[in-house]
């Protein structure tokens, strides 16, 4: 009985978990939880028989003295342990790897053209994972000295094949922080463990079935081969979930309910779904609106990764569309362009809630062809995603009359002395924030209402509904005082005018000087408000169906954190969007997610 191998866990296996899981613990959900404990099952049961039939034919061997004990089928307990550590730990990585991907954006449909160059990577694939069971194959039965490389080769290269039949799509598309990266990293890292047991004799390797080359002084071929083919296996195990996943959430016309944790046979059915079933509007939608999401707004793109499921989704199409809307009104070359596209967002929304039948406008001819024929061709997948059979109307009407305030700013003559501004007052600046971004808090919590499991009362609802509109002004709020100089050079000033009274001044004097130092004291008035609001509905977040409690509350964080930013003393603002470095963000939803 001896410790030596128990040590080699104690010093290099579980300290990468331990910070591994500590790192990503406030990320870590249910999801993960069955993907890594799959994984993990999977893992044993294969190993299991593979490794006894190894020790028992001794072509490694574990000297006496270095294991504690116990074995399962002659394996001691320390390397039964090793592959759950090593597949825990390689799952973990990827995972905290894969946070920020959005998986439907790698699903490729079977658009013409496509298919081609797809078919020759699979058949490249195959064709080379085959040939390596089928070299396995032959230095099993030549024995001698390629006998442990083949029983690697035959051993890992059917799963490997599996795996790369159905998901090398996925795989291909997938960055390579996600896919390469999880591999490289874990075998490069046991390369140098096994390194070292092996000078220390932990454990040996015996001569007469291994190929004796080195990898480098120290690492045996095969070593490194049986690092590299297990932490492969683990990646595009997980590649393969996630692929499934993807294809669960993406498509809820081919699989309208999904359980939280999905049945191994709801995956397959998932993975082998051939994509001419696609719908590929949808995915090219769900594309479309992701890539709009993080090109516009950091805050919203960050906090979209810690939210799951088809929640997420619908949050980046409610996104789009409001990003559509504002962007269609705001960036019109005229006021009256700019009206013209609230009267056809109008009617948009006419037609849409008009059925009773069905809502999904996808459904909906003659919503679809007024989309086709009124709106510029980038902005009409927003449109026709809306997930308007889940979202009431009201605060869809209501972000539109929102819009029609910033149109007010303008006027006829656009010379700066004669310019309209409609925030008189602070009860105009409540009234507006509550319609371009109270209405927006309160749609975010119907999708909430809609994916969630946990049920709640009507009373329950509608006090959430309330606070979530008063955040959404919290959030509002700062966005103006974060860009009151932005906002000046196209004619806008939100600063209630009489507050601008009460210092002697008038909207136009922000217009030609955004940056003094009264300015700032508007700044600060205008956060001490947004900070009331959050603090008054903060609390209001820990009664949200507890799946999506902590992403609202790093949705929250990660814009008032930008608040909390321009509140520094001796703060500059600087025009431009990032406010909150990466890093500080990250911090943030890390805080968030550990509330819970
Ligand atoms: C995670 C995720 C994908 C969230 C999507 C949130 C969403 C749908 C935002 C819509 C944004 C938008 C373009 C609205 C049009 C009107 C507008 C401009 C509103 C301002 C947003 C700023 O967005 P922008 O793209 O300009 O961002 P940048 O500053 O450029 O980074 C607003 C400030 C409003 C945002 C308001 C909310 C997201 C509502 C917040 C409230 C909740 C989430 C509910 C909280 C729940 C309780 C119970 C308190």
């Amino acid at each position: 009985m001896g410790f030596e191998y128990a040590w080699v866990h104690l010093k290099y296996t579980i300290p990468p978990a331990i910070i591994l899981s500590l790192l990503y613990r406030p990320f870590f959900t249910r999801i993960d939880a069955y993907k890594v404990l799959f994984l993990v099952s999977i893992a044993v049961i294969a190993t299991t028989p593979w490794d006894s039939y190894l020790i028992r034919r001794k072509i490694w061997t574990y000297p006496p003295g270095v294991i504690i004990g116990p074995t399962f089928l002659a394996i001691p307990a320390e390397e039964l342990f090793f592959f759950v550590i090593q597949t825990y730990n390689t799952a973990l990585l990827y995972l905290v790897l894969s946070k920020p991907i959005l998986h439907p954006n790698y699903l490729l449909g079977c658009f013409p053209g496509h298919q081609t160059p797809f078919k020759t990577i699979r058949n490249t694939g195959q064709f080379l994972l085959a040939a390596c069971i089928l070299v396995g194959g032959n230095l099993i039965r030549k024995g001698g000295e390629g006998t442990y490389l083949g029983l690697i080769l035959v051993w890992a290269g059917p799963f490997a094949l599996f795996l790369w039949s159905l998901s090398y799509q996925f795989l291909v598309a997938l960055p390579y922080t996600s896919t390469a990266l999880p591999v490289l990293v874990p075998t490069l890292y046991l390369w140098v463990v096994d390194t070292i047991a092996l000078r220390r004799g932990t454990w040996a390797i015996e001569s007469g079935t291994k190929l004796g080359i080195h990898v480098w002084e120290g690492l045996e071929i095969e070593e490194a081969v049986f690092f590299l083919a297990t932490n492969i296996l683990v990646v595009f195990g997980l590649v393969a979930f996630d692929n499934a996943m993807a294809v669960l959430l993406t498509f809820p016309r081919l699989f309208p309910q999904v359980p939280i944790l999905p049945s191994p046979v709801l995956l397959m059915q998932a993975l082998t779904t051939g994509c001419a079933k696609y719908d590929l509007a949808r995915l090219d939608a769900i594309k479309q609106a992701s890539r709009r999401l993080q090109s516009k707004s950091r805050s919203f793109y960050f906090a979209s990764s810690v939210f799951t499921g088809r929640l997420r989704i619908d949050l980046i199409f409610l996104y789009s569309f409001c990003r559509v809307a504002d962007d269609l009104v705001d960036e019109a070359s005229s006021e009256g362009d700019a009206r013209e596209w609230i009267i056809k967002l109008t009617k948009y929304l006419d037609l849409a809630y008009q059925s009773k039948e069905t809502w999904l406008i996808t459904e909906q001819p003659d919503v679809c062809s007024y989309i086709t024929k009124n709106f510029p061709e980038s902005t009409q997948s927003a449109l026709r995603l809306l997930p308007t059979h889940i979202l009431s109307f009201g605060p869809l009407y209501e972000l539109l009359e929102g819009f029609k305030t910033d149109l007010d700013f303008h006027s006829d003559n656009s010379a700066k002395s004669s310019r309209n501004f409609p925030i008189s007052n602070q009860q105009d600046l409540d009234r507006y924030c509550g319609r371009v971004a109270g209405t927006v808090g309160e749609l975010c919590l119907e999708l909430v209402f809609h994916h969630s499991k946990s049920p709640l009362t009507i009373s329950q609802k509608e006090n959430l509904v309330r606070e979530g509109g008063r955040m959404g002004v919290a959030l509002q709020l700062v966005n103006i005082a974060r860009d009151i100089a932005t906002d000046a050079k196209i004619g806008r000033v939100y600063i209630p005018k009489t507050w601008l009274k009460a210092q002697g001044l008038q909207p136009q004097d922000i217009l030609e000087n955004p940056n003094t130092s009264v300015t700032e004291r508007f700044r600060e008035s205008l956060l001490k408000r947004a900070f009331t609001a959050y603090l008054t509905s903060r609390d209001a977040i820990s009664q949200l169906p507890s799946d999506a409690r902590a992403p609202i509350r790093v949705a929250v964080e990660s814009y008032m954190e930008i608040g909390r930013v321009l509140m520094k003393k001796g703060y500059q603002v600087k025009e431009g969007k990032a406010t909150v470095p990466r890093l500080r963000r990250l911090k943030v939803a890390w805080k968030a997610l550990s509330q819970g």
